[in-house]
Formats: structure tokens, sequence, C-alpha cells
């Protein structure tokens, strides 16, 4: 059954019974993501070798799973946990960072795909080339318009049967039928390396959290880093301060200001 609880009530939920996430992400993310999820009231942990990531994903309430520095002992650790996570009936989540740069990238991708992510987030260059679209991506970074890739997304997240968020200055999140716009942030945040990784595994801990409403899990989280990217961007100098203010910001977020600021509009 579908319920209707706002990004507010899911932030309540979520720092009242914090849950347990796994996140298999790079080198550069891991510290960043993990106060990313402390700081909004989630519980991260760094699990990703392939001796022990599958049974961890037993214990763990979402796995998230990010190939931005990827070798071949990480890639069985993120299909051993992906397959037991879905045994498990739990919710996980894919960043398919720079997956159209190199062949590794593209079979990896693959066979996480075939893995049947419940949610697949990734900046517009990102989601464009997973479907198959021109993508003027090259490394990390997203060189297209959001707007470009919703046709993409929605594509994506019908032939995927996930909710596909594509984020940039305002982000988009489908299921293939519904989609919304979530507006808000700072042009600094994709000067701040690894955001948008941490945004994923931060969807993992909202999706851990109402994993009977993935759509708004989904878009709660992208909600909260656009209110908090907008506190943090005030008083800041650069990337450097931008960067901390932002983690002070998401934890000084409570769940009235969080329904009263997010800017979430029918797409
Ligand atoms: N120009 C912008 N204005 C406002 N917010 C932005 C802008 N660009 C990105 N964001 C926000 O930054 C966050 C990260 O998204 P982004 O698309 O930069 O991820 P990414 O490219 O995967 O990042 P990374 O690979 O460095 O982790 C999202 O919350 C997004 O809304
Ligand atoms: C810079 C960088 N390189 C590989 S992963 C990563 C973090 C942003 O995606
Ligand atoms: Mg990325």
């Amino acid at each position: 059954m579908q319920t209707e609880t706002t990004p507010g009530t899911m932030l309540k939920a979520m720092r009242e019974k914090p849950p347990l996430v796994q996140c298999i992400t790079n080198y550069v993310a891991m510290n960043i993501a993990a106060n990313v999820l402390l700081a909004s009231g989630a519980s991260p942990a760094m699990v990703h070798a392939a001796e022990e990531a599958g049974e961890f994903a037993g214990i763990a309430s979402a796995l998230t799973v990010n190939i931005g520095t990827l070798s071949t002992q990480w890639i069985e650790g993120m299909r051993a946990a992906a397959k037991a996570a879905n045994a498990a009936g739990k919710p996980w989540v894919l960043d398919p960072v720079a997956h159209y740069a190199t062949a590794f990238r593209r079979s990896a991708t693959a066979d996480l795909l075939a893995l049947n992510p419940t949610v697949i987030r990734g900046n517009a260059s990102e989601i464009i080339a997973l479907a198959g679209g021109q993508s003027r991506g090259q490394g990390v970074d997203s060189r297209d318009p959001v707007e470009q890739a919703e046709d993409s997304a929605r594509w994506l997240a019908k032939r995927q049967q996930a909710v596909v968020a594509v984020t940039g200055a305002v982000d988009f999140v489908t299921d293939g039928e519904r989609a919304v716009r979530v507006a808000g942030g700072s042009a600094l945040m994709p000067q701040v390396t690894a955001l948008g990784c941490s945004l994923t595994c931060l969807v993992g801990a909202f999706a851990a959290t109402a994993p009977e409403d993935i759509f708004g899990a989904t878009v709660a989280a992208l909600a909260i880093f656009a209110v908090a990217g907008e506190d943090a961007a005030l008083g800041a100098a650069g990337p450097g301060s931008f960067s901390w203010r932002f983690l002070d910001a998401l934890a000084a977020i409570d769940s009235e200001t969080l329904d009263a600021r997010a800017r979430i509009s029918a797409a």
C-alpha cells in the first residue's frame, strides 16, 4: 500500500530510529558520505570487501553501491551485497559514477543493473548515457543539463522498474509514472567533491526508513540536500567553508523546516 508521508515526517522517523546503511562507495567519498549520514540522523558503515559485503547486507537496513573508484575485488563485494539485499527484501541504490568512461566501468554497471537496483541516482550525463543517449560526460562531473536527462530518466525507470533520480541545478525524480522536480541547493555543491556520492548514501538511509515509499524517500533525501545547500551557501566564502557549513546545515534542519522549505513540484 502506498503511504503518503512528507520529507519532514521521514526525517523525523529516521532520527528516531537511525537506520544502519551499508555504503559501498569510493575512496574520495567515504569520509564525507559517512559524515553526511551522521549529520542527517543515519548510521553509516563502509563495508565493501568481497569476503564480508554480502554478509553485512543481511544486517544493514539498506545498501548503496557506487562505482567511483572501482577495482575487481570491489565488484565482487558489490555483487554479493546487492544479491543479499535483494534476497532480504532490502532496498539498494546504485550510483553509476562515470560508467561511460571505460569498458571496465560499463561492464560492471551492466552487471549491477541486472541485479535490479531499487533506486538509481546519477548526474545528468550519467543518466543520459545509461539510457543509451548522447551524453557529453567524460569524467565524474556532469556536462549536461538535468532537463536534457528527463526523458532518459523516465525511460530508464520504466525499463529497470526503479526510481531514477537525476541531480543538478534542479533535480528530477521519476518512477516511470510519477515525476517531480526538486529545486534549491547551491552552485557551490558541484565544487565540493563527492556530494553526489554522499547524496546516494542518504537516499539509502531514507529508503531504509520508508521502504514502502521509495519514491517519497528519494525525494526526501534530495529535498534535505537542497535546503541544506541553500543554508550552507549563506556566509560560505568558497567550497572549503561551504563543505563544513553543509554538514552543520544538514544537522540543524528539523522536520518542520524541511517541510516548510522543500521546493518540490510535479513534472
Ligand atoms: N548548479 C547547482 N545548483 C544547485 N544545486 C546543485 C547544482 N549542481 C548540483 N547541485 C546539487 O548537488 C548535489 C550533488 O549533485 P551532482 O549532480 O553534483 O552530483 P554528482 O555529479 O554525482 O557529484 P559527485 O560525483 O561529485 O559526487 C545534489 O543535491 C544537486 O541538487
Ligand atoms: C573525483 C572522483 N573520482 C572518482 S570518484 C570521485 C568522486 C566524485 O564522483
Ligand atoms: Mg557522481
